[in-house]
């Protein structure tokens, strides 16, 4: 992670990729050939993998080159040559030369096993492409009538929805609207400030996908509030106490200087569930439509984690760049994703940062505070790594608290 000098310059006018995951036969191409005709979708390019898979013909005007088509909705199409980085550049040069429409957005269709951190990590880090590209969000689609039962046995259909910005769910109208309701609530413990759009047959208004970024195209300004959206973990750990009866209480606590430290205007508070152990008797089907938490070692939700840390005292930079590194050698791989808005001892301005997995995007100052509250906000999801492997690696690298659990 980097120093705190290295930040973006928040107003760079760079274009917004958004990448677009799911689960094998989830509903993507679906979802591609009804944006790709839709009005809206003009000036976009989307890059997939073959023209072959979403089935162009019917929609195709023109052939830019041998990767690129040009649809009938003014949407740009084209496959990927190389890598994603060859790709985006290749796309940017012939659009600045004027040999394909301008577009003013990208959209990234993955494959659908795979692991979407990839593509994440590579347009949060590559230095090329972060002159002329951004990324602005992760739709992943999940297919109502299965999805619960592929988060139940496929540890990639978790990590996509845990590490999306929209969350689309397909198939709502082959699905039992009481399991609709039930996998809604899941993918919302999951990742609690995704909003969850039914969309049957790829039939969605494209807007609601896009602008999943910190920037808000309309005010041309960081959004931070909506961005972080704090407040939506909080709501998912306070539902966590009225429904998880086997064990998770969703709260919030104060610790005071329990070290001896004059902490008393200074508390952190964390808002965390506990982790517990439990036995389990026998559980009725996951797609079983109840309102009712499985607790099963076969659920691989069960092993994400969604909470909030909400810090009173300015956090040295230094201190926290620390923390991260730690937490990262500690378990990367099992940090999904962390955002976070930072009061920092070294500036006035809030200090925002964004991270998927052991790769964070450069840390963004931002010009003014986006409202009175100028606490630090750190959103977490996790697997298996909760608050209490977190916290106190937090207080003793960042407040030099307590003795520095082992890394
Ligand atoms: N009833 C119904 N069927 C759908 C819907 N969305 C997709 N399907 C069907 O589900 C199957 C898989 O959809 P695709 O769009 O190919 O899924 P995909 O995620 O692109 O699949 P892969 O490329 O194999 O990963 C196809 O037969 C679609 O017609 C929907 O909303 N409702």
């Amino acid at each position: 992670m980097q120093r705190l000098s290295g930040e973006t310059p928040v107003t760079s006018p760079r274009l917004p990729v958004s990448v677009l995951t799911g689960f094998l036969g989830s509903g993507k191409t679906t979802l591609l050939q009804a944006l790709l005709r839709h009005p809206a979708m003009a000036r976009t390019a989307v890059i997939i993998n073959e023209f072959g898979e979403v089935g162009l013909d019917h929609l195709l005007v023109a052939k830019a080159s041998e990767n690129m088509v040009l649809m009938d909705s003014g949407c740009l199409c084209c496959t990927i040559r190389g890598d994603l980085v060859d790709t985006l550049r290749d796309l940017f040069l012939k659009r600045v030369r004027g040999e394909v429409p301008d577009f003013e957005r990208v959209v990234v269709e993955t494959t659908g096993l795979a692991d979407p951190a990839p593509i994440i990590h590579t347009l949060m880090t590559d230095p090329l492409l972060a002159a002329r590209f951004r990324l602005d969000g992760v739709i992943a689609t999940v297919d109502a009538a299965h999805g619960s039962s592929q988060l139940d046995r496929q540890p990639e259909s978790v990590k996509q929805a845990a590490v999306a910005d929209r969350i689309v769910l397909t198939k709502t109208d082959v699905a039992a609207p009481a399991a609709t309701v039930a996998l809604m609530k899941r993918l919302n413990a999951i990742n609690p400030a995704a909003p969850i759009i039914p969309a049957a047959h790829g039939a969605i208004d494209p807007a609601v996908l896009f602008d999943a970024g910190l920037y808000n195209p309309e005010t041309k300004s960081p959004d931070v509030v909506r961005w972080l959206r704090e407040e939506a973990y909080r709501d998912e750990q306070a539902r966590g106490h009225d429904h998880h009866e086997d064990g998770h209480h969703g709260h919030e606590h104060h610790e005071h200087g329990e070290h001896g430290h004059d902490h008393t205007h200074d508390d952190h508070h964390h808002d965390h569930e506990h982790e517990h152990e439990h036995e389990h008797g026998d559980h009725c089907a996951a797609d079983c439509g109840h309102d009712h938490h499985h607790h099963d070692a076969n659920r691989h939700d069960d092993h994400i984690r969604a909470f909030c840390m909400v810090i009173d005292r300015r956090v040295p930079w230094n201190g926290f760049v620390d923390f991260m590194e730690a937490l990262i050698a500690q378990g990367g791989d099992n940090l999904l994703r962390v955002k976070g808005l930072l009061n920092v001892q070294e500036s006035d301005l809030p200090v925002v940062v964004h991270g998927v997995q052991h790769m964070f995007h450069p840390p963004v100052r931002l010009e003014e505070w986006p409202s009175e509250d100028q606490r630090t906000k750190l959103v977490f999801i996790t697997r298996d790594l909760g608050p209490t492997v977190i916290e106190p690696l937090f207080n003793s690298l960042v407040w030099g608290e307590g003795e520095a659990p082992a890394a």
